[in-house]
């Protein structure tokens, strides 16, 4: 492992306990709003069978060069990323793997990658308490968790599972970022909880952590991801702004 960029940077892993919460959109959004603060950021995608990070940042089909540093991370809004979708034949051919070639690749991600000197690194795990997120916390111990989840007791419970896995494996968990929080209504401005509240303060709770950003379902962030520019990019998106904040109490936090 290239003990030194690991050594001189701040791991946050962000997870979450079921699928389709928003990690990888967090994830992506908050390297950005990071990266717009100055920080020298990359992006580790381990979701490895379910990446969906090219697409979020905009490079999909964007080979890495090689160098006789190791490989050179793609960059993209002023991140570097390593996603196994960068060399994936096509984004939509799945990959059929076993466990042991699946930490082989993580270990290149680790070892092979010329990833120059970073602030923060934010690594998408794949959701749940896998083998991926297991070694991960064990290979890099300094690192923070970060969890996400939506505001159902169905999604939190999952996610708290999670942050239970991180605790027992010694890593500080920083916040809960609750995604689709509430919706905001064009007619009457109200926020509209559709999908409940209550549940995420009580996982931080739980956790001894605390929530660290709540982000409202937005049909833009949807569109933006899709399009490939995260909408943190935007500072005068209210939700850039929220981004901002978030990436704002982040470093606050770990200073
Ligand atoms: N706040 C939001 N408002 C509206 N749509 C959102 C929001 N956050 C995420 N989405 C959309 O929800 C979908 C799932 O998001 P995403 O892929 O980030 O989830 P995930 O938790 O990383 O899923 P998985 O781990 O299964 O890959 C995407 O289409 C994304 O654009």
């Amino acid at each position: 492992m290239s003990e030194g960029i690991f050594q001189n940077t701040t791991v946050i892993a962000v997870g979450s306990g079921k699928g389709g919460v928003g990690k990888s959109t967090v994830t992506a959004n908050l390297a950005v709003a990071l990266a717009k603060q100055g920080l020298k950021v990359g992006i580790m995608d381990a979701d490895i069978y379910g990446f969906s990070i090219p697409r979020l940042l905009g490079i999909v089909g964007v080979k890495p060069q090689g160098s006789e540093e190791g490989i050179i991370p793609v960059e993209a809004h002023g991140v570097k990323v390593v996603s196994m979708g960068s060399f994936a034949e096509n984004e939509d051919t799945p990959l059929i793997w076993r466990g042991p070639v699946l930490m082989k690749v993580l270990d290149q991600f680790m070892q092979d990658i010329a990833w120059g000197e970073l602030d923060y690194l934010l690594i998408d795990l794949p959701p749940g308490t896998g083998d991926i997120p297991l070694t991960i916390m064990q290979k890099i111990p300094h690192a923070k968790m970060l969890l996400v989840t939506t505001p159902q007791s169905s999604a939190s419970h999952v996610a708290g599972r999670v942050g239970h896995m991180a605790i027992s494996a010694k890593l500080e968990v920083i916040g809960v970022v609750e995604n689709m929080s509430y919706f905001l209504c064009g007619n009457c401005d109200e926020k509209h909880y559709i999908f409940g509240s209550g549940e995420t303060k009580a996982l931080a709770d739980d956790l001894l952590t605390e929530v660290i950003g709540e982000i409202p379902l937005e049909t833009s962030v949807r569109e933006k991801s899709d399009e490939g520019v995260p909408v943190a990019l935007e500072d005068e998106h209210f939700i850039g702004r929220i981004y901002k904040e978030i990436a704002g109490n982040i470093t606050n936090k770990l200073k």
